[in-house]
């Protein structure tokens, strides 16, 4: 199947999950253009892709962040944004479930993180490797700006504008020892901003993620159940999801204005990569 073109790529976690997104949003301007694409890649079959168009401009989402049993997070993770180069994607968002590390932030909290700290051990997660990666703000100043406009717009709780989400494996949460150790280096836990973040700048697009809290970190204030982070998904899964429809309108007509591109250097290590 032939990789049809986009301008962003939006990689749904469990908040896009349930709203069958972006139709979940009811907007007048958004249209389906072509769904269940299954692209090969180099890394093998991407998950199930979907192209829809927003007040004219063209968007490729994915649940999950492609992960699929028996495929590995690197592979389903460079399968993705494989195909997202081949499409043209330049601006990438990624929206998911957190756990609390820093004592501060409460259930149903957003955080707009301007960091990350990469705890994982999964290891060669890129994709040529031609790149030296300069991983100074990592997390698109523009797109998050943007993001955190229209999250005041359309939620009126807390809204954290920066912090630090460090990324584990999982796919178990953490045990107490582990929240202890993150906390002062971390705000939130999740397991899905690495590789993501790598292969976004290596590709060469901008990436930014927004983050919703659903549950606490082990020895952080007091114990969650799982019923109520089910509950937060699914309640607020629409808001997420009107959220990035309204982001993805007003970044559509600016040009990048981010040195996210020029972060992004050929490696010293020229010729070794080329057989
Ligand atoms: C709540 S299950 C764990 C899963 O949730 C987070 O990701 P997302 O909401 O983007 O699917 C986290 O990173 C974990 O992978
Ligand atoms: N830890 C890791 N991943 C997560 C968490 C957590 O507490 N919550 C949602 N995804």
């Amino acid at each position: 199947m032939n990789i049809p073109k986009a301008d962003f790529a939006i990689i749904g976690g469990s908040g896009t999950l349930s709203s069958n997104f972006p139709l979940g949003a009811k907007c007048d301007d958004v249209k389906i253009i072509e769904d269940n694409m299954i692209f090969d890649t180099p890394y093998g079959k991407t998950t199930a892709l979907r192209l829809f168009e927003v007040a004219g401009t063209r968007v490729l989402t994915c649940k999950m962040h492609g992960w699929r049993t028996g495929v590995s997070r690197a592979d389903a993770s460079r399968q993705l944004f494989w195909t997202f180069r081949e499409a043209g994607v330049k601006r990438i968002f990624s929206e998911g479930g957190v756990g609390t590390v820093n004592k501060l932030l409460d259930t149903r909290d957003f955080l707009i993180p301007d960091d990350y700290l990469d705890l994982s051990v999964r290891k060669d997660v890129g994709l040529e490797g031609k790149y030296l990666l300069v991983m100074r703000d990592a997390l698109c100043p523009q797109m998050r700006a943007e993001l955190i406009k229209n999250t005041r717009k359309h939620f009126s709780g807390r809204i954290f504008t920066r912090g630090t989400y460090a990324n584990t494996d999982g796919r178990h949460f953490e045990s107490p020892a582990e929240i202890a150790m993150m906390n002062g280096h971390a705000d939130i836990v999740g397991q899905s901003i690495c590789p993501e973040v790598y292969l976004a700048r290596e590709i060469g697009a901008c990436y930014a993620g927004l983050y919703y809290v659903v549950n606490y970190g082990e020895g952080i204030r007091k114990s969650w159940s799982h019923d109520e982070l089910e509950d937060i998904f699914y309640d607020d899964a629409p808001m997420i999801s009107r959220i990035l429809l309204d982001t993805i309108r007003s970044l559509a007509t600016k040009d990048r204005e981010c040195e996210c591109l020029s972060l992004r250097k050929e490696t010293l290590l020229k010729g070794i990569y080329d057989d």
